[in-house]
């Protein structure tokens, strides 16, 4: 997904912000620019203010300073970071679609199986596993048939099978509905080969670019180690060779597989010398 999405025209665009509360700035001089059907995502340590910038970015908090202008009649789905609800609600999630703004039941639906949960339609909301919880706050960000999509850590709760599944959503529902992707994630392996742009942030903007070129920037790295950056390496690398079943790794053609069908009887330097 990392090919270059066609995205030329801004859709959202920041200049010189500051946000804080009260005297306490959080994050100054950011600058952004977020075009048609990309994918972005911020990462950066824990208090950064990703989140904060999120909020700033869709008129939820107004910046101390600096300037945000939206496209006029964009439309933004939202899934928050987080979402407090009372354990003695009673709330299924036709319910929770349907909290801030009404839908139709065939919208509902619809969404719901875009995001792959519509079999949870009744089902009470405190009774869904993590990625169903994330997939129906997902399908709740769609009903707006949003022009930006802004995801605030779209796959907490979820397992790392779930991750990946998350992602590969993500990036088919910017195929389809063509919007632009805003999001956080602390995932970095999976934000590094599911995004076209990555921002780093932490109190301000500390690099931005392709996903492999920030994971080379000597901000990351100072941020994130070293490690993670030959981690990223690792991800990426060109395979040049196989994995036998016992985990041997074989480095000409085949040999995994003739491993494999080595006869059981051999000691394993036979073994070797049979392949
Ligand atoms: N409403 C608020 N009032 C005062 N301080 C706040 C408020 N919201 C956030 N902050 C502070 O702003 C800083 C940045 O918070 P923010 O939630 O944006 O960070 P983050 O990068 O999203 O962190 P995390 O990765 O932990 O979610 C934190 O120090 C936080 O305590």
């Amino acid at each position: 997904m990392n090919a270059a999405a066609p995205h030329t025209a801004a859709l959202l665009t920041a200049e010189g912000l500051s946000i804080g509360f009260g005297d306490q700035t959080i994050l100054s001089g950011v600058d952004l620019i977020i075009h048609r059907a990309e994918i972005v995502t911020l990462i950066g340590p824990n208090g950064a203010g990703k989140t904060t910038l999120l909020k700033a970015l869709l008129g939820l908090i107004k910046p101390q300073s600096g300037r945000i202008h939206r496209t006029p009649g964009m439309s933004i789905g939202y899934a928050p970071q987080r979402m407090r609800i009372d354990p003695a609600l009673p709330l299924n999630v036709r319910r929770l679609m349907t909290l801030t703004h009404r839908h139709d039941d065939a919208e509902i639906l619809q969404a719901l199986q875009e995001t792959g949960v519509a079999s949870r339609l009744d089902a009470p909301v405190q009774g869904l596993s993590g990625g169903e919880f994330q997939r129906a706050l997902l399908a709740r960000a769609l009903l707006t048939k949003p022009d930006l999509l802004v995801l605030d850590e779209p796959t907490q709760g979820v397992d790392f099978a779930g991750e990946a599944a998350l992602y590969r959503l993500i990036a088919q529902l910017r195929k389809h509905y063509g919007c632009a992707i805003l999001m956080v994630s602390h995932d970095l392996h999976m934000v590094m080969s599911s995004t076209d742009r990555v921002i780093c942030l932490n109190g301000h903007i500390c690099c931005e670019g392709e996903p492999l070129s920030v994971a080379r920037h000597p901000e990351f790295t100072s941020l994130f180690g070293e490690g993670l950056a030959g981690a990223y390496a690792v991800y990426t690398h060109q395979h040049d060779h196989e994995h036998a079943i016992d985990g041997h790794v074989c480095h000409t053609p085949g040999c995994a597989k003739r491993r494999q069908e080595a006869p059981q009887h051999m000691d394993a330097d036979q073994q070797k010398d049979a392949l």
